[in-house]
């Protein structure tokens, strides 16, 4: 019985916390809105879409039934009568279940905006979304509103809907998991491009006109190659959105009349800004798309295939600059390369055949990455032959360190067959360098191959340190 209690609160919570949040936003967007006609802008069915986007598992027929009781709750709370406010309320789920179920039928990469085509899917999303909204009001009441055509009332609903998704959205979809900000993530933010937009806002202000809507272009295209994607959805959505207030809320002229008459040309302004943005967003998605192919390529460049290890020329190079880095700073900590091969391998080729082989180095690579700390690194240097980097390891760490990886290899199972499954050993040579010592690092990898070679010699399946500075 207990435990049908908890089954069920577990079930009731996540719609407990849909309609909450349902209720809340709407309850905003009723204040804002003045009585007898829409609001300025409505921004709870963005929302609601955004998180059903990033959240599917909402999307059940008893979470959509728990946001349309949310938002009549409201209605019917502030004043309305039942049938306009299940008529109203129906326009905005006839928006959310549209843009929902075209957004939904993308993968997920389109849904997290991560090609320029995705932005123009949701753009496609948000207007069929808010047709189907214009159309249902209009259907449902008349041309109640402004001047009292059909058209001017789907107008009104079309371009208020559409333009709110479309600045809301890419803000959601694009969010990273919330986490912490640290000190660092602001230590070198530019805030230039941020500025520039202030700037452009304040001479959008000063100066007015229609073209003024159009001055924060420029510095919202500097601020796609500055920042982040999500930080550039944010900034266009706050823009639009404020550009949206002053030109509805008469606060500057910008040549948009504002009697019943003028709503066209307001709802023109609001869907012109909304497509303001949609550059400065292409522009964003593509410079991520690039850093994302570049951070690719990189790793495949730096990265050998087989074992996920740095290859000999990458791992050349960073140690290079951690020796130079810590002769800049002039660190006097040692540094520590141990050179690791497997003992006997071509007996394991030519036993259980090459794939086997291959299957034996990369689970060996996964064993031994996962003992190494953030800063040490791992190459493979050809063949069975690796290589630990280990900056800040004394003479006693290093050799402990190898030992540890030693034991640690020779207590490794590989499955040949079932119930069946092979062994190996590697022998370690240890380099250390210090800074009195600083030698150059193909002077320490040869100080380690001989090491290597004299653990070899001596029956293997041991370390041993080089002789010169150990
Ligand atoms: N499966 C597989 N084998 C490789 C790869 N790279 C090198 N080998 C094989 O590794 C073997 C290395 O053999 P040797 O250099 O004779 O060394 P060993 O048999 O380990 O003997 P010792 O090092 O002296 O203990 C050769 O047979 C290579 O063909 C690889 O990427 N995959």
């Amino acid at each position: 019985m207990a435990a049908r209690m908890q089954h069920r609160f577990h079930r009731l919570l996540p719609l407990a916390g849909l309609f909450v949040l349902t209720l809340g936003l709407t309850l905003l967007g009723v204040l804002t809105r003045p009585i007898e006609s829409l609001s300025l802008f409505w921004p709870v069915n963005a929302i609601l879409l955004g998180l059903l986007l990033r959240q599917p598992h909402r999307a059940t027929p008893a979470g959509w039934l728990t946001i349309y009781a949310g938002m009549l709750a409201v209605d019917l709370g502030s004043g309305n009568t039942w049938l306009p406010a299940l008529w109203l309320n129906a326009c905005n789920m006839g928006l959310l279940l549209t843009g929902w179920h075209l957004m939904m039928r993308r993968p997920v990469p389109q849904l997290r905006l991560e090609t320029p085509q995705a932005l123009l899917h949701l753009l496609i999303a948000c207007a069929a979304g808010a047709a189907v909204a214009a159309s249902l009001a209009c259907l449902m009441n008349g041309a109640r509103w402004f001047d009292g055509t059909l058209q001017t009332t789907w107008l009104a609903w079309f371009s208020e809907q559409f333009s709110t998704c479309l600045l809301i959205l890419p803000a959601l979809l694009t969010a990273p998991p919330f986490r912490r900000p640290g000190r660092h993530d602001f230590a070198h933010a530019d805030v230039r491009p941020m500025l520039a937009l202030l700037a452009s806002l304040l001479a959008g202000l000063a100066i007015g006109g229609p073209g003024a809507l159009a001055f924060p272009v420029p510095a919202l295209l500097w601020c796609a190659l500055a920042y982040r994607l999500f930080t550039l959805a944010v900034l266009t959505m706050l823009t639009g959105l404020a550009e949206i207030i002053v030109v509805a809320g008469d606060l500057v002229y910008y040549g948009v009349p504002h009697s019943s008459a003028g709503v066209g040309a307001l709802m023109s302004a609001r869907l012109g800004i909304s497509m303001l943005v949609m550059g400065p967003l292409v522009v964003a998605i593509t410079i991520a798309l690039n850093r994302q192919l570049l951070a690719r390529l990189e790793h495949r460049a730096n990265h050998d295939t087989l074992t996920g290890a740095l290859e000999r020329s990458a791992l050349t190079q960073q140690t290079s600059a951690l020796m130079e880095r810590r002769r800049q700073q002039r660190n006097s900590a040692p540094l520590a390369l141990l050179m690791i091969d497997i003992d006997h391998f071509k007996a394991i080729n030519d036993t259980h055949g090459h794939a086997m082989g291959d299957q034996v180095l990369r689970e060996f690579a996964n064993q031994l990455r996962q003992q190494l700390r953030q800063g040490e690194l791992f190459g493979r240097l050809g063949g069975e032959e690796f290589v630990v980097v280990l900056p800040g390891a004394t003479r006693t760490e290093a050799l402990h360190i190898a030992e540890r990886l030693r034991s640690l290899v020779e207590r490794l199972e590989f499955p040949v067959t079932e119930g069946n499954s092979l062994h190996i050993t590697v022998s370690i040579g240890v380099a250390l360098t210090d800074q009195e010592d600083d030698i150059p690092l193909e002077q320490m990898l040869s100080r380690a191959d001989v090491a290597l070679y004299r653990a070899k010699a001596q029956g293997r399946n041991r370390v041993m340190a080089a002789e010169e500075n150990l």
